[in-house]
């Protein structure tokens, strides 16, 4: 450690439709939902992160949540600064002096156009960072699972996060082939609201909704083990009165499944235009399932079924992309292939 490390305000950011993580000195310092409070009139951020999360729809007319993240890219740039702001603000560093005023790398889906790369960008400035380095997604996922990506051997990434489900396989430090679905987690969310409205005459929130998908979302109905049903509370739409029910998994994976088929559409695709020595290496390594959509029981499987190869999932999925956004942080001249001005 260099005598002047402790002052280092380097960060890695995952700044995701979901979720935003920051990595500062090796440690994951901020995992917050990407979500802002705001007073209506004055304009005031009142809340970041889980704080403003549990006051999503419950607001009153006073008060508006934003989500400053859509498929993925922002969608309300001004939002998106304040909210990268308050969030480098809860990093605990024991030095309150601390801003991150140096080097930041922030991922981006693969994607991603010129304009919304820009706005990634010109946010983290407005944030305070003095040069930003950005690395696609799919790329920071296999850093962050541990595969060594400048060897020519092709591994196939499928990171399913809240906006995007970004395929890509990766070999040389670049991305050879990819497929980006605007299907992921939030869609599959509103799945359940819709499948919910439609069956059980229920309406519930997104949050309601989010809760299912984490406690019983199913890619399968029937899975090698099965899940316990699961109380949902809303709004009868007959009565208008509150009432509760209970749902299966088998359901749910019902309500999913056209989403998913969509994912492994992409899937497939991206495999059809591999070049054929990177599809042997594919055969023998196997897909591998980062971001939170692969924590949806029975996904690997199916998948796996689907294209008759292994699939793996990341040992922390949530974590896999930020993590390999700091390695890229730590080993900026290594990685220099990968970063994209
Ligand atoms: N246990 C779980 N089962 C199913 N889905 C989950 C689970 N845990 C989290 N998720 C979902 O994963 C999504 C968030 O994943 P992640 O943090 O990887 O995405 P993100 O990086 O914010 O999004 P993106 O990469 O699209 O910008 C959310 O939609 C969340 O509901």
């Amino acid at each position: 450690m260099g005598l002047f490390d402790f002052l280092t305000s380097d960060i890695a950011i995952d700044l995701g439709t979901a979720n935003t993580l920051i990595i500062h000195k090796d440690t994951v310092v901020v995992d917050e939902p990407s979500i802002i409070a705001m007073d209506k009139t004055t304009g005031k951020v009142l809340a970041i992160g889980h704080t403003a999360m549990q006051m999503h729809e419950k607001t009153n007319e006073n008060i508006k949540t934003i989500r400053p993240l859509k498929d993925g890219v922002i969608a309300d740039f001004t939002a998106a600064e304040m909210m990268i702001r308050g969030l480098i603000k809860m990093i605990d560093t024991g030095n309150r002096f601390f801003s991150a005023s140096h080097r930041m790398v922030v991922c981006i889906p693969s994607g991603i156009t010129e304009v919304e790369k820009r706005a990634v960008k010109d946010s983290c400035e407005h944030a305070g960072a003095k040069e930003v380095y950005m690395v696609h997604e799919p790329i920071a996922a296999a850093i962050g699972i541990g595969i060594d990506i400048t060897q020519p051997n092709g591994v196939m990434i499928v990171d399913i996060g809240g906006g995007t489900t970004e395929i890509a396989v990766i070999a040389l430090s670049g991305i050879v082939c990819e497929q980006s679905v605007r299907i992921a987690g939030d869609v599959f969310t509103r799945d359940i609201v819709d499948y919910m409205r439609r069956e059980h005459n229920l309406l519930i929130g997104e949050r309601s909704a989010e809760l299912i998908k984490m406690a019983i979302g199913s890619a399968s109905p029937e899975l090698e083990i099965a899940l316990e049903d699961y109380q949902v509370r809303g709004r009868d739409l007959m009565t208008g009165i509150p009432k509760e029910i209970k749902v299966t998994y088998s359901e749910i994976a019902y309500s999913l499944d056209k989403s998913i088929s969509k994912i492994e559409e992409g899937v497939m695709k991206a495999l059809e235009i591999s070049p054929p020595e990177l599809s042997a290496d594919i055969f023998k390594n196997g897909i591998w399932l980062t971001g939170g959509g692969a924590l949806i029981h029975g996904l690997d499987r199916r998948i796996s079924q689907k294209t008759k190869l292994p699939v793996h999932i990341a040992e922390d999925p949530l974590k896999a992309v930020v993590k390999g956004t700091g390695e890229v942080l730590k080993n900026l001249e290594l990685y220099k292939p990968v970063l994209i001005s």
